[in-house]
């Protein structure tokens, strides 16, 4: 009898439902049901909208039954240190602010007044990004005081989907280490740093490993889906749920390759020197208390907005085979510049870097695609120079997994920068990282190593080795 187990991953710029189940021995994945996802304007501000995604997640589930299958459990992964607020009754206190809103802007610096950078990182061994939960919960204190004195629970955006299905409240360790709130030894809260920041520790639920079971569904949803399935937390960040979907980890550095570029390795401690900091890298938790040693790299964000702006003419294969057409179109950009991250018109702030440091202009479609590409391998090629520098060794080879694994131009130019053989897939990286958490819960996989077998020998990677005479960026 099959086991089907249901993964709900929700990325920044798209979700899907996904049933898994193992079928001679090897991984099967059925999607059933795929949504949009975007930033909304509420209240002057960028926020999720966390009811369409809550009500996607509950078609999907309803069309699992119409297949007539009842899946044994389902688990919930999306981007990280975005939260929500709830009140003593359980009720929102707060819109699911997204971390692209400029809620944040200077709140880090003010936090560095309280503690310095190097404390911050030296307990937490996050990166500095200005929209982790730490600078979000702070910019509240400051501006909304009353909201945070009406708080009486904090969760991350899968800890309140999963506070829907089930009632109950925790916080999921993988996710939890992106607010950099969290001690990276102690693996609880830092509360010396909680209280530091003047935010209420209690507000803060317990931690949970990932491949925990939180409970069954809540009664009424039972009755709205017609059955009953266990809610497991699997890495319920998005990214670390497809670190553990890395094929091959031994000597690798991984490019989780989505909205965002997460670029790492997978490590047993965390690193917190000062060059780490410096190169502004990152130890997320993983499974197994392992790390995701890695860093943000401004990623497909910049060619989803040029799409956007192009009025969704052009779809992504088709940005890439016009960018092959601008093949001798040179420009490079700062990809993690911060006017990235939110500009009214990604174009027009590509062009008007180009025109800053004197570079040529991308005026068609091709080229705008073609800078990107080429900015984004920039970035990759100085990102792991730095890994190779602070481990003191080369690492032979990549692996890109996530849906930019498809742009086959990107992977092969990564290939010819890096002069490293890179390997691409699986595609739904994510999914299969939450899928296999679920059958470690339920039992069915026995550990880690068993499930990276099985993932290894069911889903078809890609290779591109380096061509001869290309530029090393
Ligand atoms: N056929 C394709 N050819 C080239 N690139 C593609 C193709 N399909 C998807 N992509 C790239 O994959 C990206 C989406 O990747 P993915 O679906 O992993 O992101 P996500 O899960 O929605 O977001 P997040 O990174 O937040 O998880 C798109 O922005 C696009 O650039
Ligand atoms: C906002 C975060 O940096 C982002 O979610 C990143 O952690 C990620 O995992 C993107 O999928
Ligand atoms: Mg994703």
């Amino acid at each position: 009898m099959k086991k089907y187990t249901l993964a709900v991953d929700i990325g920044a710029s798209s979700g899907r439902l996904i049933l898994g189940f193992l079928e001679n021995n090897a991984l099967q994945l059925e999607e059933i049901h795929r949504f949009s996802n975007n930033i909304v304007k509420k209240d002057q501000h960028f926020c999720w909208d966390i009811d369409k995604l809550f009500s996607e997640i509950k078609k999907g589930i309803k069309k699992c039954n119409d297949l007539g299958i009842k899946p044994a459990s389902i688990g919930i992964d999306t981007w990280a240190v975005d939260f929500v607020l709830l009140d003593e009754h359980g009720e929102l206190v707060t819109d699911a602010v997204a971390y692209r809103d400029d809620r944040t802007n200077g709140v880090m610096e003010e936090v560095f007044q309280k503690i310095s950078k190097e404390r911050l990182y030296l307990e937490t061994g996050i990166q500095f990004q200005k929209f982790n939960t730490i600078y979000q919960l702070y910019a509240i204190k400051k501006n909304n005081p009353e909201v945070l004195d009406k708080a009486k629970t904090f969760l991350m955006i899968p800890d309140y989907f999963n506070y829907l299905l089930t009632g109950k409240a925790a916080n999921e360790y993988t996710n939890a280490s992106s607010t950099q709130l969290l001690n990276a030894f102690t693996k609880k809260w830092d509360k010396e740093l909680l209280e530091t920041l003047g935010i209420n520790a209690s507000i803060f639920q317990e931690i949970k490993l990932p491949n925990t079971v939180l409970g069954n569904l809540k009664e009424e949803l039972v009755d709205e889906f017609g059955f009953d399935m266990k809610v497991v937390m699997p890495a319920t960040h998005d990214t670390g749920s497809a670190v553990i979907a890395v094929p091959e980890l031994n000597d690798t550095i991984y490019i989780s390759s989505g909205t965002w570029s997460l670029i790492g390795v997978e490590n047993r401690f965390p690193i917190c020197i000062t060059k780490a900091l410096d190169y502004n890298f990152t130890n997320e938790g993983g499974i197994d208390y392992r790390f995701r040693f890695l860093k943000n790299i401004m990623g497909l964000w910049m060619i989803q907005e040029v799409k956007r702006n192009y009025d969704n003419r052009y779809s992504f294969a088709e940005f890439v085979d016009l960018a092959k057409e601008a093949n001798d179109f040179q420009a490079i950009v700062d990809v993690n510049d911060d006017r990235f991250l939110k500009p009214d018109n990604m174009i027009e702030e590509i062009q008007k870097y180009c025109a800053e440091t004197n570079q040529n202009m991308p005026t068609t479609p091709g080229e705008v695609a073609k800078c990107v590409y080429d900015s984004l391998v920039a970035s990759y090629k100085g990102a792991i120079d730095e890994i190779e520098e602070i481990f003191e060794k080369p690492f032979p080879s990549i692996n890109i997994i996530g849906g930019g694994c498809q742009n086959e131009m990107l992977n092969q130019l990564i290939a010819d920068a890096t002069k490293k053989s890179v390997y691409a897939g699986p595609i739904e990286a994510t999914a299969i990282g939450n899928i296999v958490s679920q059958l470690m819960a339920l039992e069915e996989v026995k550990d880690i190593s068993e499930a990276r077998r099985i993932i290894k020998s069911s889903f078809e990677v890609k290779q591109f080795d380096a061509r001869e005479n290309e530029a090393v960026k």
